[in-house]
């Protein structure tokens, strides 16, 4: 180990995620074989002792490239010099909350988290949420770290992206390896449009490879939105590795770059592309070089497109206005 640790910061460190996240930073699958990684934990006090167990097996797994392991219940301490902050712990929907309910709740834990960032954070800081609702959360967040650029505050629709190329790949019997450039508009929500217009397979336009309206309509666009759902009804509890995955694939991407000839799915703060009102988190084409990323410019979105596009946007334009009455950005 020749270079200096980097610093990754997880919240709700003894969650679900978790517990299938730390292993894999660990293990060098985040940032790569070559560098070393120390963590940094947040939980809440009571989830410190279950923290402080994963921090017992960390240890036991002997990881060459795990530099040290620290726990905290304070989120000024656990952001300080953080490279790579990973946002997983929310407030989750119980019965009887509305809407306004949950914002409040979380706004109540990511006001202070985008403090702490803004606060104490390696100027390198890259800030993914995974904790829902996640593009609001984000947006809560950066909106309370003014000294952050505003483009280090991403929410994952990674494995929406995921999601979507699985099933586009069960559909064409094509290995998900040949499938390319495929996008998640708009919100981590059931209101997502996961597009297949401009996406590839084995080099082919997917859409006419699939030519099937019905299927992209009634079928791949519900199915891929409502995945969460349909994981949550059969497993009874939310998607963790499948999250944890996907975030590993955020951030990796986000630091190693996208490979030549593709694109993938992040929620990012919107310019104004393609009519996405500008500061919404919200997900894009996104292609990473140089351990940044940019908006996919130029492509053409059809009627089909649009509408869904617009819809999810709507429902990001509502969250920003209900975070912004309950005074939280
Ligand atoms: N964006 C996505 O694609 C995606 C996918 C799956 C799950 N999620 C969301 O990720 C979140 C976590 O899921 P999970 O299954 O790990 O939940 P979980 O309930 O198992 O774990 C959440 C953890 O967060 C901790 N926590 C709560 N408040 C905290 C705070 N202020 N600071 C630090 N830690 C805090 C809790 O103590 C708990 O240990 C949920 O909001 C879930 O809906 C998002
Ligand atoms: O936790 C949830 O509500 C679902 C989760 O966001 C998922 O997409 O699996």
């Amino acid at each position: 180990m020749t270079q200096a640790p980097v610093n990754v910061t997880v919240t709700g460190a003894a969650g679900q995620i978790g517990y299938a996240l730390l292993f894999r930073i660990a293990s060098g699958q985040l940032l790569g074989p070559d560098t070393p990684v120390k963590l940094r934990l947040l939980e809440i006090p009571q989830a410190v002792k279950a923290a402080e167990g994963t921090a017992l097996e960390l240890e036991d797994c002997a990881f060459p490239l795990l530099a040290g392991t620290d726990i905290f219940d304070d989120a000024k301490r656990a952001f300080e010099g953080t490279n790579i902050a990973l946002l997983v712990g929310a407030r989750p929907r119980t019965k009887g909350m509305e809407r306004a309910d949950l914002l409040e709740a979380n706004g109540g834990i990511f006001k202070p988290q985008g403090e702490a960032i803004n606060a104490g954070a390696a100027d390198d800081v890259r800030v993914l949420v995974v904790g829902n609702p996640a593009n609001t959360n984000a947006l809560i967040a950066q909106s309370h770290a003014p000294d952050v650029p505003a483009e280090r505050f991403t929410a994952m629709t990674r494995l929406d992206h995921n999601r979507a190329v699985a099933q586009l790949s069960k559909k064409l019997n094509a290995p998900v390896s040949e499938i390319r450039k495929l996008t998640i508009w708009g919100n981590h929500s059931a209101s997502q449009y996961p597009d297949i217009f401009h996406a590839e397979v084995g080099g082919r336009n997917a859409a006419e490879a699939v030519n099937d309206e019905k299927w992209l309509a009634e079928e791949f666009i519900p199915r891929v939105a409502k995945r969460g759902a349909e994981i949550i009804e059969a497993r009874g509890a939310s998607s963790a590795a499948s999250a944890a995955n996907a975030a590993i694939d955020h951030i990796h991407t986000w630091v190693n770059g996208t490979a030549e000839g593709d694109w993938t799915s992040m929620a990012v703060p919107s310019d104004g592309s393609y009519g996405v009102p500008e500061g919404l988190i919200s997900s894009f084409p996104v292609v990473c070089k140089g351990g940044k990323y940019e908006i996919v410019q130029g492509l053409e979105i059809n009627e089909f497109s649009r509408g869904r596009i617009d819809a999810s946007v709507a429902e990001l334009t509502e969250e920003r206005e209900a975070v912004k009455k309950l005074g939280l950005i």
